[in-house]
């Protein structure tokens, strides 16, 4: 017996709060068939060709409006200030038709908060199609604050949609990392001096400007990767 206070005679605990901020979109969600729906009501309306599914997955991530006003140009159509409300209030009218959350996300959403994770949603997407999904899927009680593109001065990629996610989640002190499908996501991570996964199952795309931390090609691998990231750390309780 030496007298020296060693490991194997104190108590620990693991520090395990972290963050994991998600994007919506192409993350948690696969959203393009019922986005797809209401432009394509919109196009036909306006005598142009409807999009395909990999066409409108393209143009998503920065919102609803820069999205319906993309596919009105990628048809060679204007988009008045009428058409860009009706679009909206067609879509708002049921969200949830064509939209479903990728394989495991609940099951993985619980082991993340299992393990300590405080989880957040950082989305271009406005607010009431973003809550109405997140409810009408039931996965709004997994997080702990949803930051959507109308409440926010700048949207992602702006840094400052990142750290208003985590000032209204009073999160501002702790480790976060950013997981999502788009450039937006890892650009916004990245600007922030954030750490960030690229979801490797939605249908954004990421540039090769912004290098992701990691890249997951499904939900239930972000565990083992976002652990990898941020380790929780143990901690005496001495
Ligand atoms: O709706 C969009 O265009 C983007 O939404 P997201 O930020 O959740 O990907």
């Amino acid at each position: 017996m030496t007298g020296r206070s060693t490991d194997a005679n104190k108590a620990f605990t693991l520090d395990t709060d972290r963050v994991a901020v998600f994007d919506l979109d192409g993350t948690l969600v696969d959203s393009v068939d019922g986005i797809a729906v209401a432009i394509n009501r919109l196009l036909r309306a306006k005598k142009a060709l409807p999009l395909q599914r990999e066409e409108a997955s393209a143009l998503l991530g920065h919102g609803l409006d820069a999205f319906a006003k993309a596919a009105c140009e990628s048809r060679g159509v204007t988009l008045t200030d009428d058409e860009l409300w009706r679009f909206h209030h067609d879509y708002l009218s049921n969200p949830l038709i064509g939209t479903k959350l990728y394989p495991r996300v609940p099951a993985t959403l619980s082991l993340l908060a299992q393990k300590g994770w405080r989880l957040a949603v950082c989305t271009n997407k406005s607010e009431a199609p973003a809550i109405a999904i997140l409810n009408g899927l039931a996965i709004f009680d997994y997080f702990d604050v949803i930051c959507c593109g109308d409440t926010v001065e700048q949207q992602k990629p702006h840094p400052g949609h990142l750290s208003e996610t985590l000032q209204r989640g009073g999160f501002r002190h702790l480790p976060a990392v950013m997981i999502g499908d788009h450039a937006v996501d890892v650009a916004a991570a990245s600007a922030s001096g954030m750490a960030s996964v690229f979801a490797g199952w939605g249908y954004g795309h990421t540039e090769p400007a912004f290098r992701p931390s990691a890249v997951a090609s499904s939900f239930e691998d972000l565990p083992g990767i976002l652990e990898s990231l941020i380790p929780a750390r143990s901690r005496s309780l001495a």
